[in-house]
């Protein structure tokens, strides 16, 4: 065969490119030897999105007594919450009718009607131009490595003896966990120990270091108090000694602080979320000369692996395309491949400009450079502030956890945006437009905006930017000085 465009993998990388492709009637070949949509439907965004709404419904019905709403109440702490009944195997259908509904769009009858020829196999290199998938040898003008990756286990005593789940296994349970100890707190083990949480698993978060370690420290501290407020325990900074199996379930065993003993936890479920590992190793990639290291398929900023006409985007994509993995970032890269291979138009992945959401309660959002970053290139940065409290639609929602934060240079040029709260996946919008474009706070002060919306309070944080020209003597004297002409 040979194609214009060979993609290695059916993932959200993989088929983005693939079906742009052929939208412009470009030959293409893509290549899976597992199921159509790759982790993004089956083990990772979608699946873990209906489970969390599950999970924020099920919360929902508990908190709503703030609104005056009962459903069978019961006291706690001298509160009074809701009763909630989750029946589990039910939220599990829920998940999977919902990941059903989306891997239509992904299906091969879809990819057939638009052009894609489609081979189930594995792919691997077998020179510097050709990839062989089961047995069909294909010559293309380019290659794309869309594999993707996997849960990866930390190399701890015991745990290949103790059986535990992944993001891959969690979603087909059907019966709830009911003591689930989560090892790691990035972003898979904070949003899937929450969602848990919510749906009455009793969770506790073993991480290494602190939670969410990339994410603003302020913003990160906000949802670690939302954590410990569903009645997850966390212990950070913990060093596992080793897994093992006990009556009715999983021990973790913690090393104590200094001259104190061990610490036991015991579960009746493990769920792994200590990272992943790039899908490379089926690829024989030196055959094709192409490099690798421990994050995947090394490529430069305009994503071209060493050799010049293969590329390498998504999960498996290191080097210049490394930083937390997205389907966002996924699509993002497939499109400047695209534009690169079909119209040789000069491209550069930028990595800052790509939002990176957790999706807790509340949702974590961030875009371009942190304040820490952006602390280390410059002193001669703004950081400008509003919290959710002083939002009038926050108050009405009961939802005033939270607060914008924006980064920018002295004259208001927006480099970054952090966003902790009620829909800061949505807020985070506007601020990447902002970053990928360069414009000013002033820019998005000046917007009108709906009242009463939670983006206001994007608005006033920009607004903020001139609280200290009006407090300028000379400004005030202008203002004087004008008045007079009537
Ligand atoms: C719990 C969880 C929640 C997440 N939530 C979000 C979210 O809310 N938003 C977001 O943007 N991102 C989220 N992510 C990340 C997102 O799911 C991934 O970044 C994205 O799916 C990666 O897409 P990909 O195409 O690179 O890889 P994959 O989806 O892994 O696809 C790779 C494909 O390649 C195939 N393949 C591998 N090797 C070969 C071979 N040799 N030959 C042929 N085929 C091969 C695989 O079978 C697979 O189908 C989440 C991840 C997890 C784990
Ligand atoms: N909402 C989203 O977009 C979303 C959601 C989930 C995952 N992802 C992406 O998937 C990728 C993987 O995320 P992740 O959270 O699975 O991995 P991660 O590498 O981001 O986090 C893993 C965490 O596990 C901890 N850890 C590692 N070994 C440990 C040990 N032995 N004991 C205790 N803690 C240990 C690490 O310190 C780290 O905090 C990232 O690129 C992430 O961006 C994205």
């Amino acid at each position: 065969m040979t194609p214009d465009i060979c993609v290695i993998g059916a993932g959200a990388a993989g088929l983005s490119l693939a079906t742009a492709a052929a939208a412009f009637r470009v030959p293409v070949v893509l290549v899976e030897h597992g199921s159509m949509g790759g982790s993004h439907p089956n083990a990772g965004d979608i699946s873990a999105r209906a489970l969390g709404a599950a999970g924020a419904r099920a919360q929902a019905v508990r908190e709503a007594g703030r609104f005056g709403i009962s459903a069978g109440a019961s006291q706690v702490n001298d509160v009074q919450v809701n009763d909630v009944q989750v029946n589990y195997a039910r939220v599990h259908d829920h998940v999977q009718r919902v990941v059903a509904a989306t891997a239509r769009n992904d299906s091969a009858e879809r990819l057939a009607a638009l052009g894609v020829h489609l081979i189930r196999s594995e792919a691997r290199f077998i020179s510097r131009s050709t990839v062989m998938a089961g047995d069909q040898a294909i010559k293309a003008r380019r290659f794309v490595i869309a594999t993707g990756s996997r849960p990866s286990a930390p190399p701890l005593p015991g745990l290949d003896a103790v059986p535990f789940l992944t993001s891959e296994s969690l979603f087909s349970v059907t019966r709830r966990p009911e003591r689930l100890l989560v090892l790691g707190g990035g972003s898979t083990g904070v949003e899937l120990a929450q969602t848990m949480a919510r749906l009455g698993s009793t969770v506790s978060i073993v991480e290494a270091g602190h939670l969410l370690p990339h994410a603003d420290p302020e913003a990160a501290l906000i949802l670690r108090r939302a954590l410990l407020r569903d009645g997850i325990t966390l212990h950070e900074r913990a060093r596992v000694l080793r897994a093992e199996t006990v009556k009715g379930g999983i021990r973790l065993v913690l090393a104590g602080p200094d001259g104190e003993a061990d610490h036991k936890l015991d579960g009746t479920h493990l769920l792994v979320a200590t990272g992943r590992s790039p899908n490379i190793e089926a690829l024989d990639l030196e055959l094709g000369g192409i490099n690798s290291d421990i994050g995947g398929v090394i490529v430069d900023k305009g994503l071209r692996t060493g050799n010049r006409r293969v590329f390498a985007i998504g999960d498996c994509a290191s080097g210049a395309a490394g930083g937390p993995h997205s389907s966002h970032a996924a699509h993002d890269q497939a499109g400047l491949v695209l534009r690169n291979a079909l119209f040789r138009l000069p491209v550069r992945t930028n990595a800052t400009a790509i939002p990176h959401v957790t999706y807790c309660h509340p949702e974590l959002a961030s875009v371009g450079l942190s304040e820490v970053e952006a602390r280390k290139r410059s002193n001669a940065i703004t950081i400008l502030r509003w919290p959710y409290a002083e939002n009038d639609r926050a108050q009405a929602e009961h939802e005033t956890d939270g607060f914008v934060k924006l980064v920018a240079d002295r004259r208001g040029r927006v480099l970054g945006a952090t966003i902790v709260g009620t829909g800061a996946g949505e807020l985070i919008a506007p601020w990447c437009i902002a970053v990928r474009k360069g414009l000013t706070v002033q820019d998005m002060a000046g917007l009108a905006l709906p009242y009463p919306t939670f983006s206001e309070a994007s608005k006033r944080a920009a607004m903020s930017f001139y609280a200290p020209l009006a407090a300028k003597p000379g400004i005030r004297r202008l203002i004087g000085f004008l008045s007079r002409f009537g």
